[in-house]
């Protein structure tokens, strides 16, 4: 990454909350059974500006499920979602991305045949609603198209615009993936265990580009790499069969018998 271009610049993010006190992302009580089974009991949450949130938890605790319910994928059974004071919950994915909330998925989502920079100006003209016209070339929007440079240049994927994605390699192709996320946008960022299945080898850009997210931004990050973990939160979350263990910051968390207990070990 070019150590004279940051995130902050490249990624403007949408406006805040009208009052500073209003969490940006807030979680009321949330519940999702399937049938019998309960994946989410009562979790609570709130995330501020510049909140680095890890939500962890053993397989199965339903860190996925939680977040699903959190972009829209899956609807909850009771409980409510704020995003900046606005009550979401009902709200379709779409809607919540243009009310500032985007994800990466746990699964690589790219058009293969598709170039990054083609992949990013369709996230650029979605956000504009301007999908209609995927046609035209981004070089019509010259002020989309300054936006894709920088946002490429920050992340260090500016070598790999005219790429396609599937000729990536797969950390590259995080690295895109955190890119269309980005471009939305974002005043709350939601990432679906973003290192996973990357080689170390191909990992530092992403790493990098994680360490740099916009300060403004509110994180939420599913990942069981406690390396990054404690790299990255500013506090932690702990899911025990769909509820809150408990929530801190890294060293209470890292103190508590009953997470270690539960995950983290000794
Ligand atoms: N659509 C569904 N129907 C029924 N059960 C489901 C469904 N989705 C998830 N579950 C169950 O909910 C529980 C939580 O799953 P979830 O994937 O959210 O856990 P997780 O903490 O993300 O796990 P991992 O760390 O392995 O990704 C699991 O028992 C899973 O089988």
């Amino acid at each position: 990454m070019s150590p004279s271009v940051n995130l902050n610049a490249a990624v403007p993010t949408a406006p805040a909350a009208a009052s500073p006190s209003t969490p940006l992302l807030a979680v009321d009580t949330l519940c999702k059974h399937y049938g019998g089974l309960q994946v989410t009991r009562s979790v609570s949450l709130a995330l501020q500006a510049g909140d680095r949130l890890a939500l962890i938890g053993p397989n199965g605790a339903g860190k996925t499920t939680l977040v699903n319910q959190l972009s829209g994928v899956v609807a909850p059974s009771s409980g409510r979602i704020h995003l900046a004071g606005q009550d979401v919950t009902d709200l379709s994915q779409a809607q919540r991305v243009r009310r500032g909330l985007a994800r990466t998925f746990q699964i690589t989502t790219l058009a293969p045949t598709l170039t990054v920079a083609q992949q990013l100006a369709l996230a650029l003209f979605e956000r504009e609603g301007l999908a209609g016209r995927w046609w035209r070339p981004l070089a019509a929007y010259p002020a989309l198209a300054a936006e894709a440079s920088a946002l490429l240049l920050a992340l260090g994927l500016d070598a790999l615009a005219n790429a396609p994605t599937a000729r990536l390699a797969y950390g590259d192709q995080r690295l895109v993936e955190l890119a269309l996320a980005l471009a939305l946008r974002p005043r709350v960022l939601l990432l679906d265990e973003p290192m996973a299945g990357v080689p170390q080898a191909e990992g530092h850009r992403l790493l990098a580009a994680l360490d740099r997210l916009p300060a403004d931004m509110a994180v939420l990050l599913i990942e069981h790499d406690m390396g990054l973990v404690f790299r990255l939160a500013t506090r932690i979350a702990v899911l025990a069969e769909g509820a809150l263990l408990a929530e801190g910051p890294p060293e209470q968390i890292r103190q508590d018998p009953r997470v270690r207990a539960a995950y983290l070990g000794h």
